[in-house]
């Protein structure tokens, strides 16, 4: 069964709490900060990395040097858990679903709500990739094939077509119809 359901996050616009200041947690921010650097984020965690500290100083990131509590949910969208601690983890996430709060626990699938995703970017499209759990590394290698293989102009491409987009005049059914006969050439002849 593959039932994940892809969605594309206004982040910047959420506030995302990180549990965990180690490797993993670095990991997973890094992650977040990579498509989305304007995340407004609280990060807490007794011991918080140079790494991550460095970091806190050129995005909107506050510093918790403490254990988690549930009051760090306040106020909260979104939570990543990385403490590598089960006990931890199972305790955000038990908090979580009682206060209805998305949680992703980092390379712990059972408690996860949602599942982080590798992502490819060429200007303006963003492709994300999962494999429904099976394998990260492959998720990783196929985004890396990807990156490889997407050709830089794409970006003009995307651009004319939203400025044929915003010129075309007439209701919608003709400008879906209009869209699709102009993108007809990405379309294999075999097909
Ligand atoms: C895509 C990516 C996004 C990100 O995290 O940013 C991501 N993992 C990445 C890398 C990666 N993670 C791990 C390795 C080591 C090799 C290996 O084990 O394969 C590598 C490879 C590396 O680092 O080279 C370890 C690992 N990960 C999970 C488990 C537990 C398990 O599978 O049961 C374990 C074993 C832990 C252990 O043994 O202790 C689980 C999850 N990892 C996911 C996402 C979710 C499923 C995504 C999907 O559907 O494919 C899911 C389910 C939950 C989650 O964490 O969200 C990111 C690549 C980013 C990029 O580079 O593009
Ligand atoms: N590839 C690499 O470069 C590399 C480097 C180091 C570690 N690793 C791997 O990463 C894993 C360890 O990473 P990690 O991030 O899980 O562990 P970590 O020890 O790096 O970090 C654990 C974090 O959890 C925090 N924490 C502990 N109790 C907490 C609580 N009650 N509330 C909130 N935060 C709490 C700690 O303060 C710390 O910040 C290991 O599996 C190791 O093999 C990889």
């Amino acid at each position: 069964m593959n039932n994940l359901f892809p969605v594309f996050l206004k982040l910047e616009q959420m506030q995302l709490l990180i549990v965990g200041g180690g490797y993993v947690g670095l990991e997973k921010l890094e992650a977040v900060l990579k498509n989305s650097p304007d995340t407004q984020i609280t990060l807490v965690a007794p011991d918080i990395s140079s790494e991550i500290q460095q970091l806190a100083q050129k995005h909107k990131i506050e510093l918790l040097f403490e254990p988690y509590q549930r009051k760090h949910l306040d106020g909260k969208n979104l939570v990543i858990v990385g403490t590598g601690l089960m006990e931890v983890s199972q305790q955000v996430q038990k908090d979580c679903r009682q206060a209805n709060i998305l949680v992703n626990v980092a390379d712990k699938p059972s408690l996860c709500d949602f599942y982080l995703s590798s992502t490819v970017k060429k200007g303006d499209l963003k492709i994300a990739i999962s494999t429904n759990g099976k394998s990260p590394t492959f998720a990783k290698r196929f985004r890396e094939i990807l990156e490889e293989i997407l050709p830089d102009s794409l970006q003009q491409t995307l651009d004319n077509l939203q400025s044929i987009r915003n010129r075309l005049k007439g209701d919608f059914e003709y400008k879906v119809e209009k869209l699709n006969e102009i993108t007809n050439v990405m379309k294999n002849d075999k097909n």
